[in-house]
């Protein structure tokens, strides 16, 4: 296989949308992908595991984090902090890996001004406002007021579709990810990201 810079694939929507769901689906599907596991400030959802889906802290550990500049964003989303740690984005894309990011808008755009050439950028949007309201629901794991609170940011959050490179209209999971699935298909290929090709040429050059 030839020698290629890793990708920086970013997953944002208002929340309830699915990219969780298709984050783990996508990462379950290939192995050439590792996840970002960001921290943040707030509680565990049951089932949570820390180290897997977040890296649990409080607020004194995340702003030593962020002063110390081992966070490559951070933003405040619903009150909590959340930020992606520094070392293991940059080890992952220096052995040629890719990353998936499940971060905000707010993230996104810092991740932009550092590695625009690296980063891809998918917005998922659910089918429906009634859609998304009865997945916050059955998610069922959090309070009827915080579920209020993430219908009524839902909007806010969607406004910044404009500035993701593919949409993705949630409806059934296993279509949404073989768009998903599609699209890191074919952001692997950019010539751009291809390191080993120039010698790949020459030596098929040479040979001719
Ligand atoms: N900027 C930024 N946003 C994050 C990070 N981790 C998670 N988020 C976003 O924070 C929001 C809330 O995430 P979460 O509490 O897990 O709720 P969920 O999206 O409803 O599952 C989502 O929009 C996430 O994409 C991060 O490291 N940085
Ligand atoms: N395409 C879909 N159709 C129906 N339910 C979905 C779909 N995608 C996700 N869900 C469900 O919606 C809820 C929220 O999904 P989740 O992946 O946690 O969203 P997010 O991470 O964007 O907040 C979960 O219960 C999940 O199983």
């Amino acid at each position: 296989m030839l020698a290629r810079r890793g990708l920086m694939l970013v997953l944002s929507s208002p929340s309830g949308a699915g990219k969780t769901t298709l984050s783990r689906r996508l990462l379950a599907s290939d192995e050439r992908i590792t996840m970002s596991v960001s921290v943040t400030t707030r509680a565990p959802r049951p089932g949570e595991e820390h180290g897997k889906d977040y890296y649990f802290v409080d607020r004194e550990s995340f702003h030593r984090m962020r002063d110390e500049g081992e966070l490559l964003e951070h933003a405040s989303v619903f009150e909590n902090l959340y930020g992606t740690p520094r070392g293991p984005v940059e080890e992952a894309l220096s052995a040629g890996r890719d990353v998936l990011f499940d971060i905000d808008w707010q993230g996104t755009q810092q991740l932009g001004e550092s590695a625009q050439q690296d980063l891809v950028k998918v917005f998922i949007l659910p089918p429906s406002a009634a859609d998304l309201e009865q997945r916050l629901r059955a998610r069922a794991q959090d309070s009827e007021e915080v579920v209020h609170h993430r219908m009524a940011k839902a909007s806010d959050e969607i406004s910044h579709y404009t500035e993701y490179d593919y949409i993705i209209i949630n409806h059934e999971v296993e279509d949404s990810l073989a768009k998903l699935v599609a699209i890191l298909q074919a952001e692997r290929l950019k010539r751009r990201r291809l390191t080993g090709l120039s010698s790949f040429v020459k030596g098929l050059r040479d040979a001719l």
